[in-house]
């Protein structure tokens, strides 16, 4: 890519940013200052929101920008979670953006006792499986401590989507947009799991899982 394409790369790379933060906190996915975005530009540095901004009101000029090794290269000072972010581009070639947001649904979920930390998420629903796939959970540690990012590590290959404990959710995609949709799909899904509360539900059977992921 030369010079120009990059920057003209860039520059839609802030706009789509600052307009999804703004579509988060409008529809109510993020709220106050939780959460934070990220995705990867063709030059491989990262583009993230700044630390305790609301995503409702982000500048795109302001927006930081991180090299792929952890260093702070320009804009406002990323988000304490820029380590967990790093680790999900750094084990998996597939992550171009990542969504962070603690919606109530998928935070309610997190604060469950007895998760499946392997899925949180036994799947009910076809467009789960087709779109997110499993739900790794992991364990609780305080926003920001270096152990999330090693936690997810370990999970990035071959995962979309991850519950941390007593927190929020993590999705990634192939760009931010994707991200974001399986974040609202994840939502949705949570959301059904309170709807339906005790009641007996009908899970998808491993027959009509596998069928979904063929
Ligand atoms: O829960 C937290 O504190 C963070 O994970 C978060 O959502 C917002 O932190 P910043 O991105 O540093 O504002
Ligand atoms: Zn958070």
């Amino acid at each position: 890519m030369n010079e120009q394409t990059l920057i003209k790369a860039e520059q839609e790379a802030r706009e789509a940013m600052v307009n999804l933060g703004a579509s988060l906190f409008q529809r109510g996915y993020a709220t106050g200052s939780a959460g934070n975005l990220s995705l990867l530009l063709p030059d491989n540095t990262l583009l993230a929101t700044p630390t305790g901004g609301c995503l409702g009101d982000l500048n795109g000029e302001r927006l930081s920008k991180v090299a792929l090794d952890g260093e702070w290269l320009s804009g406002d000072k990323p988000s304490k979670e820029i380590s967990f972010h790093l680790s999900l581009y750094r084990n998996n070639p597939e992550c171009k953006a990542v969504v962070h947001l603690h919606s109530a649904y998928l935070t309610a979920l997190s604060c469950l006792e007895g998760l499946d930390m392997g899925n949180a998420i036994r799947p009910f629903t076809p467009y789960v499986v087709m779109r997110v796939g499993r739900l790794p959970v992991v364990p609780y540690y305080r926003p920001g401590d270096r152990r999330i990012g090693e936690d997810l590590a370990k999970l990035a290959g071959g995962n979309r989507a991850f519950l941390l404990a007593n927190h929020g959710a993590v999705t990634v995609g192939k760009n931010l947009r994707d991200a974001a949709d399986s974040y609202e799909e994840l939502e949705e899904t949570a959301k059904l799991i309170f709807i339906l509360g005790d009641r007996r539900i009908r899970y998808l059977s491993d027959d009509e899982i596998a069928e979904l992921r063929s």
